[in-house]
């Protein structure tokens, strides 16, 4: 009913061409509208009241929260119950490419932070959290495996805009942003569509059939001051990559597209808050270009605000960021990483591969034994050498809470209650 009043008054304001032209009906329409925004606001009050997270917040805290724009973001009753996290298959699979990757080394398995982060609400009652574990004793500065980039973004300035790889060694420019070389300009092309490159097209002067009401992406949005604008052609790479699957596998939900259902989704909303909601980023940019992809946003089970909502918490949940100094900024997505813990006093560290686009490189700092949990840390080398509290702050948006590591558990035992699971050096439970 709404849908229809919104539709109803927008036709009836490009047919009067003007705003000011007010008739009865739009007067109507818009005491329509204020009810059910109304009624919207009382059911979300409602429903934050019921929460545990905002039950010591005052009434007005609350109505300020949900006018700013915040919301929670829930799954329908009707999305089935295998969609809210990874398949056992899944684990598996990524535990077969592991064990190669590694030559043995390593194995995926329950963390030993999961029964914590369980019981602090930090994952959902039934989620498990899982971990990278030594299946044999390692050696210090062991290269432990090279993880590929199954998704990045850049703003290309020193990356190739395709795969991320460093092009201080060379690069060939191609409508006005670098790639590696023609390939990967073509790989892009194909994977983006005509949306992407209709405007540079348009430059050369070549022809190109544009569906009618059809809206370039880049031509539209001036991105240039967005910050975090790589995140957002992170997100336009999953859509792609879950188009296709959808495309290719018509049976199969978007949230079991191969590769992204390795990763772990966040359902806590960090720190306690809920998400900062953006009408221009979190509606109008995806809507567009879903729109771009042929996705009928009223129809397309991809479209659905959880599934959107849920695969952008996937790959903000995984990916790494990387950041040259020189605006040569990226963010990645590496399946195989994307399973390591983090540790303010990590084991592991990683490396950007010298000869391999954008993979991930892996490696011990100190000597592991069999059993072991390995962890790299989230937070730059700067960032690990500030207190506790500031890291913890830091951290947030990953653990929703507090982080459990060893050195934040030393720490946090001696100002309040103790959270210790290290009794016994970081040992898989199961060891
Ligand atoms: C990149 S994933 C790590 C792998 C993940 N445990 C899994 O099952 O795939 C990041 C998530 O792991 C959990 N996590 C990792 N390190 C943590 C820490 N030190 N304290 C609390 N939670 C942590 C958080 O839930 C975080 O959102």
């Amino acid at each position: 009913e709404c849908i229809t009043v919104i539709q109803r008054s927008i036709s009836i304001t490009s047919q009067n061409g003007c705003h000011r032209g007010h008739t009865v009906s739009d007067f109507l329409d818009h005491l329509k509208l204020k009810e059910y925004a109304e009624r919207a606001l009382r059911h979300e009050k409602r429903y934050l009241l019921q929460e545990d997270t905002w039950r010591d917040s005052g009434e007005q805290e609350i109505l300020q929260t949900i006018r700013k724009g915040d919301i929670k973001v829930v799954a329908y009753p009707w999305f089935p119950e295998a969609l809210f996290r990874r398949s056992e298959n899944a684990i598996q699979r990524a535990n077969n490419t592991l064990e190669a990757l590694s030559q043995n080394k390593l194995v995926i398995k329950k963390s030993r932070l999961s029964d914590t982060l369980r019981s602090y609400g930090q994952i959902q009652h039934d989620q498990d959290a899982y971990g990278i574990f030594a299946m044999t004793d390692i050696p210090a500065d062991t290269k432990l495996f090279l993880d590929k980039t199954i998704l990045c973004a850049t703003d290309g300035s020193y990356r190739c805009t395709t795969c991320c790889a460093d092009l201080s060694l060379g690069a060939s420019r191609f409508l006005g942003k670098l790639y590696c070389d023609r390939n990967c300009f073509r790989n892009l092309r194909a994977a983006c569509g005509l949306g992407t490159f209709y405007r540079y097209e348009q430059d050369l002067g070549e022809t190109v059939s544009r569906p009618e009401g059809f809206q370039s992406f880049f031509a539209d949005h001036d991105l240039e001051e967005t910050t975090g604008k790589e995140e957002i052609f992170l997100f336009q790479r999953a859509l792609e990559v879950v188009y296709k699957s959808t495309q290719r596998y018509p049976g199969r939900h978007p949230l079991q597209t191969r590769m992204l259902n390795y990763l772990t989704a966040r359902y806590h909303d960090g720190a306690g808050a809920s998400k900062r909601f953006s009408y221009t980023e979190d509606v109008c940019l995806r809507f567009e270009f879903l729109q771009k992809l042929g996705v009928d946003i009223f129809q397309d089970e991809l479209a659905e605000a959880w599934v959107l909502e849920t695969l952008a918490n996937r790959i903000q949940t995984n990916m790494r960021g990387y950041s040259g100094g020189n605006g040569d900024d990226m963010v990645a997505v590496n399946t195989m990483y994307a399973f390591f813990n983090h540790s303010c006093q990590p084991n592991v560290k990683s490396s950007d591969s010298e000869d391999e686009d954008s993979a991930i490189c892996v490696t011990t700092t100190r000597k592991i034994e069999r059993g072991e949990e390995l962890y790299v840390s989230y937070l730059s080398d700067e960032d690990l050498r500030e207190g506790h509290d500031v890291r913890e702050e830091k951290l947030r948006p990953w653990t929703g809470g507090m982080c459990l590591c060893r050195k934040c558990s030393r720490e946090r035992r001696r100002t309040e209650r103790p959270v210790s699971l290290y009794n016994d050096e970081n040992r898989c439970p199961s060891q």
